[in-house]
């Protein structure tokens, strides 16, 4: 926990009054959000979006102001976290099943900060499941394109019995590369099979990517 916590309040020092901010999802943008509440209450005047229902209902607990998409030009900064980031800033996201809420805000934000605890920092993305998001309708088939595609191993996400909704009402399947060669290429590729609606390689998005290590110290990584 504190190592996501000490990563999440060194993202949340970038963020100055006036700006749109771009909330994650997950426990350790939880802390930025946190973060983001208690500077709400001493003064900071932003306006935010959320990346899920979730983050949405802690910003409005934490009198954050929440605004629609219609009120705003793009967004200044996000602070998200990652399931996986490698060297080169590039993360796979999508273990909270938020990707695609996520991966819009991001494409849509000036800067996008990548937060996280040292246990997300990879050589090579890949161990970590890669989630896609696909929409019901046909997801049989899908499943077949992904599996010709892929030749691995693939769950369709389950929460107990039921399987795993998304806030935008489509299911996930989990795909168990391992090692990704060409992020670029997949992300690509995953992209074109009809049914897929976003997948969760962050390629050339993060602008920054703040570390929280076990022993108390942060670190920035950037690629200039
Ligand atoms: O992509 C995400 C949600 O879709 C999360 O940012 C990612 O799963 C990391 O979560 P956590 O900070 O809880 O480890």
């Amino acid at each position: 926990m504190e190592s996501k916590k000490i990563a999440a309040d060194r993202a949340v020092g970038s963020v100055k009054s006036g700006m749109v901010v771009g909330l994650g999802t997950g426990s350790t943008a939880y802390w930025a959000i946190q973060a983001i509440g208690a500077r709400v209450k001493t003064g900071l005047n932003i306006q935010a979006v959320a990346t899920s229902e979730k983050s949405e209902a802690l910003a409005r607990e934490l009198d954050i102001p929440i605004v629609p998409f219609s009120d705003i030009d793009s967004i200044d900064i996000t602070i998200d976290g990652a399931d996986e980031v490698d060297t080169d800033l590039n993360a796979i996201k999508g273990g909270g099943g938020a990707l695609l809420r996520e991966k819009i805000v991001a494409a849509a934000s000036r800067e996008l900060i990548i937060i996280a605890d040292e246990s997300k920092l990879v050589q090579r993305l890949g161990a970590f499941p890669l989630p896609v998001e696909v929409v019901p309708f046909g997801i049989e088939l899908t499943m077949k394109k992904l599996a010709a595609l892929l030749a691995c191993p693939l769950n369709l996400r389950q929460t107990e019995d039921k399987l795993f909704l998304t806030d935008n009402r489509n299911y996930i399947v989990d795909c168990h590369l391992g090692a990704i060669e060409d992020a670029v290429q997949l992300n690509q590729a995953l992209n074109m099979i009809p049914g897929v609606v976003e997948n969760g390689l962050f390629i050339h998005m993060a602008a920054k990517v703040i570390v929280g290590f076990n022993d108390g110290t942060v670190r920035e990584l950037t690629n200039t």
